[in-house]
């Protein structure tokens, strides 16, 4: 008797339990078979906390024990499954499909036309509660409002990221490349130095450009200390570093001394941040006033280079108090609340770092792997580099000049991003039911009953065979370019069709640090691939051809924590060699 009681009870939680989940996927099924699109059910729901933590390790065991149609419906439950599928799954269901679960129905999208038209409703696709959550921790930004202080934000940060930064992100750029080249060729042994030292570029051009911070070439160091005095600039790289801790661990438990060295120094960070913030913006307020008095007192010259980007958030943000003092209120169209410019400063990091680095990563163990494609750009850096006078090394003419010449060195960054853009899918989510139009037809299109997540798979659309070709899948930079003909002796980028190269996105809130990111990337690939030249180096008894190899299967080993990263980068070991370039010039 009490037995069957306990049983009883047992069924009666778990039905509890799974009646409602049963009845969520039901509801969601039907929505989905209202829209006609191809559908796979998966009972659980992916976005859960369980299936997050227990999903990616399970994923070898059930390879392996699961029949191949049933794991291939847990694969695309599991995160960062679009790098790995490539365009496989859209081959077997079409461009566009649902995934129905207990959870959120998501409309995966791999159809250029819907793609471009989710991306261009930013009222209607808005960005999903966890990256507002993952980036809001300093502070309110351009990532994580949805609303009209979006578009005021916007029309400040895009402009403070335009065209007027080039030259000195160009110089800076290649200031930094410079010295890694240095440091690369004159210690033999740190040969796995080469992606902390990219990393260290891309970090160090993001704090000049954004805070003004002049910091001599160093490779990162790996040790950390809680106790050591900390600049803001410190701060802002450690939360950047391990952003998903800074985003979801409290300070207060990262400081106990149980954590690690580096969580510990997280937490000092974390807690410092809006002090050392307050005291940063204290002092570019200072120093602006100082220099605006000396110049109206000496008429001394214009400042020489763009202000740094704090400066201009500063700068907006008092006009906008001098209004409000004169009565005028802070409501006018270009201004950021003391909160804002934080968490803004702080997005210029997190989105310009990670994302340019790894881009930079991929295509120096790219060029390792593929000494062709490194002879073709070197062919064309050696035509833009300036002559040495006398012995003096050659050097990146300026940003106007070399620029628009290096037309193949940005056709190794656009396949690069083609084959490992940092973000894979770009997620959205709606809040009411959406007309999609596909194909700009309307008896293609289908309402997408809300709340639904949406997302546009990059991978899919960079690696589709239908799109690209039967060689979608090799690294093929000269794709990029039409080539020169008998008239007209000069390559030229193509543009591919709309909405099938989407590494920046698209629509209103495409990435706003586009042409940075390309100035940055060109003037490193120039600088480093001018001096030196660089191989694999094999392991024991590997052949050349087999460490080349290798360096291909490390960058397929990848998965995006925020972004698409080497999930082994220790692990690429690179010989640099300096170039005999006199003998051809
Ligand atoms: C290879 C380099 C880069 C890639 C591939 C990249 C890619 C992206 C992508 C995919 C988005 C999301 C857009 C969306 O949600 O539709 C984005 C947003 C953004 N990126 Fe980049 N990014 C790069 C470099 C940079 C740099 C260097 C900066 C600034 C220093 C930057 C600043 C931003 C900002 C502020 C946003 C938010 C825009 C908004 O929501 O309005 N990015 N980026």
């Amino acid at each position: 008797m009490t037995l069957s009681v306990v049983y009883g009870g047992i069924v009666l939680v778990a039905l509890l339990f799974v009646a409602p989940k049963l009845q969520a996927l039901h509801r969601n099924y039907r929505a989905a078979r209202a829209t006609g699109l191809p559908i796979v059910v998966f009972p659980f729901d992916p976005d859960s906390l369980i299936h997050t933590i227990f999903s990616d390790p399970l994923r070898p065991v059930l390879r392996r024990l699961l029949p191949a149609s049933l794991y291939a419906t847990f694969e695309i439950s599991t995160f960062g499954w679009e790098f790995r599928d490539k365009s496989a799954v859209h081959e077997r269901l079409g461009p566009n499909f649902i995934l129905v679960s207990p959870g959120l129905n998501r409309f995966i999208c791999a159809d250029p036309a819907t793609g471009q038209n989710i991306l261009a409703r930013r009222k209607d696709f808005v960005h999903p509660d966890i990256s507002l959550k993952a980036m809001n921790f300093l502070g309110k930004n351009i990532i994580t409002n949805n609303d009209e202080a979006w578009s005021r934000q916007r029309r400040i940060v895009a402009p403070a990221l335009s065209e007027r930064i080039s030259e000195e992100v160009w110089k800076v750029s290649a200031e930094h490349a410079s010295s890694l080249t240095d440091i690369l060729l004159s210690n033999g042994p740190l040969t796995t130095k080469t992606i902390p030292g990219l990393r260290a570029i891309a970090i160090n051009v993001l704090t000049r450009i954004a805070y003004g911070h002049k910091k001599p070439f160093a490779l990162p160091s790996s040790t950390y200390d809680p106790k050591a005095e900390l600049s803001y600039v410190d701060g802002i790289c450690l939360c950047t570093e391990f952003l998903v801790v800074a985003a979801f661990a409290p300070w207060r438990m990262l400081r106990w001394s149980v954590m690690p060295t580096s969580m510990q120094t997280l937490g000092v960070a974390l807690q410092r941040l809006p002090e050392l913030t307050k005291n940063m913006l204290d002092q570019v307020r200072q120093s602006s006033a100082m220099v605006t008095s000396v110049d109206s007192t000496t008429h001394a010259g214009p400042h020489k280079g763009p202000d740094p980007i704090l400066k201009t958030f500063a700068r907006l943000s008092d006009e906008q108090d001098d209004n409000a003092a004169k009565g005028d209120g802070k409501t006018g169209r270009s201004y950021l609340t003391e909160e804002e410019i934080a968490g803004n400063l702080f997005i210029f990091t997190a989105a310009g770092f990670d994302t340019t680095a790894n881009t930079m990563g991929y295509a120096t163990t790219l060029l390792a792997a593929y000494p062709k494609w490194q002879e073709w750009i070197q062919e064309e850096i050696d035509g833009v580099l300036s002559r040495p006078q006398n012995d003096e090394e050659k050097s990146l003419p300026d940003y106007a000049t070399a620029f628009p010449q290096l037309k193949r060195c940005l056709a190794v960054m656009f396949e690069t991003l083609r084959l490992f853009p940092p973000v894979t899918t770009v997620m959205r989510t709606t809040t009411t039911n959406q007309l999609i139009t596909t194909r700009n037809s309307a008896a293609n299109s289908f309402t997408l009953g809300a709340p639904c997540a949406v997302h546009v798979n990059i991978m899919a659309l960079h690696t589709s065979a239908a799109i690209w070709g039967p060689d979608a899948l090799d690294f093929k930079p000269s794709r990029w370019l039409q080539p020169a003909t008998n008239n007209d002796t000069r390559e030229d980028i193509i543009t591919p069709p709309r909405g099938v190269f989407l590494p920046w996105s698209n629509g209103p809130r495409t990435c706003p640090g586009q042409k940075m990111s390309q100035v940055e990337f060109v003037s490193v690939m120039a600088t480093i691939f001018g001096q030196c030249r660089v191989d694999p180096i094999p392991k024991d008894d590997e052949s050349v051809q087999q460490a080349r190899q290798k360096l291909l299967d490390l960058t397929q080993d990848s998965h995006p924590v925020l972004t698409l990263q080497m999930s082994r980068p220790e692990e690429i070991h690179l010989k640099w060699v300096r170039r005999d370039i006199g003998s051809h010039l």
